[in-house]
């Protein structure tokens, strides 16, 4: 665990307008869930480029309504209100995408760590690539989205361990970082992430025209390997993992050598070897 907090002035100071890219960040000690909070102000009409940070969630939220231990001083959990007015509806989920990629970023620059993507969005470290972060882009209303980043500094407490998904929970520290400070994480990740947006706005969150794809197919390890992706109903699709289409799903070839793509959505578990 960390003593000091999340200092908000220095996150304003670099990140909020008119230095910065953002229109408004928050701090707050404890929240249920950074990404209900936002979606609620979203329809309140919170601006674009909104950004809330919390020590802790009591109600972390994961993808597919699963739990995001989320205790106080060990991680950076926040989320990011975005109104990408010209984007199409049918290219919001690759937001997460983003995210993803900037977590990347942030992972290289402020720890100094090895880490990759798993498809779609977790981001690993370590030799037994734990899971030291994960995404969760939620729609709004018209094209406003939330998008919540829950990233692991130090270790999980035991009684915080997650007790469901498929992958050991890892963090930096775990992965050998040293004197890792959540502020400058958050901040390198912010500053990441408003950059990569700002090119996935301006092509219409087309992610191979504005560069996000290349990052990503880079940054993807489950790329080249054997997974198994669990559908709903019990179904799964079995081969290997070898694209990332301009959709954002992944391009699995079977045995058979035919191809078949599965988007996130559908996706209630991948199995990587
Ligand atoms: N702070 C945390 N750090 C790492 N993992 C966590 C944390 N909190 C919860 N988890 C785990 O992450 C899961 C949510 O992530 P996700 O929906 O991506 O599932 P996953 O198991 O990681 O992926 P998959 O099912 O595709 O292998 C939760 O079910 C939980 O097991
Ligand atoms: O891997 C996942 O399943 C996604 C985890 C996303 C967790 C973050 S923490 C900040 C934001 N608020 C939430 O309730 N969830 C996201």
């Amino acid at each position: 665990m960390t003593d000091n907090k999340l200092d908000v002035l220095v996150l304003r100071e670099q990140l909020v307008t008119p230095n910065g890219p953002y229109a408004a960040l928050d701090v707050v000690d404890s929240t249920g869930s950074t990404n209900a909070d936002l979606m609620a102000a979203a329809r309140d009409g919170a601006v674009d480029r909104t950004v809330l940070v919390a020590e802790e969630q009591t109600e972390g939220r994961g993808r597919r309504s699963r739990t995001w231990s989320s205790p106080p001083g060990s991680g950076v959990y926040l989320s990011v209100l975005i109104r990408p007015t010209t984007v199409p509806a049918d290219r919001l989920g690759t937001l997460a995408m983003v995210a993803g990629l900037a977590l990347m970023h942030a992972a290289r620059e402020t720890a100094g760590i090895e880490a990759s993507l798993k498809w779609p969005n977790d981001l690993l470290v370590g030799e037994g690539r734990a899971k030291a972060a994960g995404v969760l882009s939620e729609v709004a209303q018209d094209q406003a989205t939330v998008v919540g980043v829950g990233l692991n500094v130090t270790s999980l407490p035991d009684d915080a361990e997650p007790g469901v998904g498929g992958l050991p929970a890892g963090s930096f520290a775990d992965a050998g970082a040293k004197n890792v400070d959540r502020t400058e994480i958050a901040a390198s990740f912010l500053r990441a992430f408003a950059e990569f947006e700002a090119s996935w706005r301006l092509n219409d969150g087309d992610i191979a025209r504005s560069g996000v794809l290349a990052g990503y197919r880079e940054a993807c390890g489950t790329l080249g390997r054997s997974v198994r992706a669990e559908l709903p109903g019990g179904e799964s699709v079995s081969g290997e993992a070898v694209d990332v289409d301009e959709d954002g799903r992944l391009v699995i070839e079977l045995d058979d050598g035919t191809r078949t793509s599965v988007t996130a959505g559908d996706v209630v578990h991948l199995r990587a070897d």
